[in-house]
């Protein structure tokens, strides 16, 4: 049986800045229709990855191949395939929420896109705020409406760092149902977070990095209770 092809596939990634090895060797494969989870303690090299594989920032060295296309060649075309949720900023905070998703729709020529932003807003109960300013926006305002933005294009790859950090219950379950949404097309889906609990309920892997490098890749549901906590635990130091 021939397996599918990742939609995702890093192999021995590095990234330095200055002194500092922010990645160190990580070797990863996601899939279609699968989500992925990368957890890992501060400073493990979760959101450089995230960035590396949304096109923004370059490998070192070694290879990530998204959506079929060379991050490091083709970082327009990453951008396109890819849909990214920043672990912070991204946010004008000049422009209200609408704004953010005209322009973004503007930017990747999408037609007939209004539906679907207001129906997102909705999902996120941003509806009333979206003729509003960002920079007046709550920190878990601000993170609901960039797991939007997101995900509108519906994009090949969906890239959400810290998606669930500082969000209500609500804004929870809207970027649980976004995951499962984009799983449910065909998109791959990578989420990074420390949240373990909703690793579990939103991805079917987990990726463990540990000082750059990947520790361990464990089924969600291995992750799951007092013993998935104690082996996780254990996995961080
Ligand atoms: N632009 C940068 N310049 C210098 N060092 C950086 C830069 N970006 C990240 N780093 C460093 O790289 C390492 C990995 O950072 P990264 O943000 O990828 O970790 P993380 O796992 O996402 O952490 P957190 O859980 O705190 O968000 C850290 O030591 C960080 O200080």
């Amino acid at each position: 049986m021939t397996q599918t092809p990742p939609a995702v596939e890093v192999r021995s990634l590095h990234v330095r800045f200055g002194e500092v090895e922010a990645v160190a060797g990580v070797d990863l494969a996601a899939y279609a229709g699968q989500a992925t989870g990368l957890l890992g303690r501060n400073g493990a090299g979760k959101s450089t990855t995230m960035r590396v594989l949304a096109g923004l920032v370059p490998p070192t060295a070694g290879t990530a191949v998204v959506a079929g296309h060379d991050v490091r060649s083709h970082a327009l075309a990453v951008k396109r395939s890819t849909g990214y949720c920043p672990d912070v900023g991204g946010l004008v905070t000049r422009a209200t929420a609408w704004e953010h998703l005209q322009l973004s729709a503007r930017m990747r020529r999408l037609v007939d896109w209004e539906d679907r932003a207001r129906e997102l807003l909705e999902r996120f109960e941003l509806g009333d705020a979206s003729h509003r300013v960002t920079g007046g926006f709550s920190h878990g305002m601000g993170r609901r409406l960039s797991v939007a933005l997101a995900a509108l294009h519906e994009p090949e790859v969906l890239l959400l760092d810290e998606p669930f950090d500082g969000v209500d219950p609500i804004g929870v379950e809207a970027t649980l149902e976004v995951i499962a949404d984009a799983r449910a097309r065909g998109a791959c889906v990578l989420v990074s977070t420390h949240l373990r609990e909703l690793a579990i309920e939103a991805c079917s892997d987990v990726l463990v990095l540990r000082g750059g490098s990947r520790v361990a890749t464990v089924s969600a549901s291995e992750m799951a209770g007092e013993e998935g906590a104690r082996a996780y635990r254990a996995l961080l130091d």
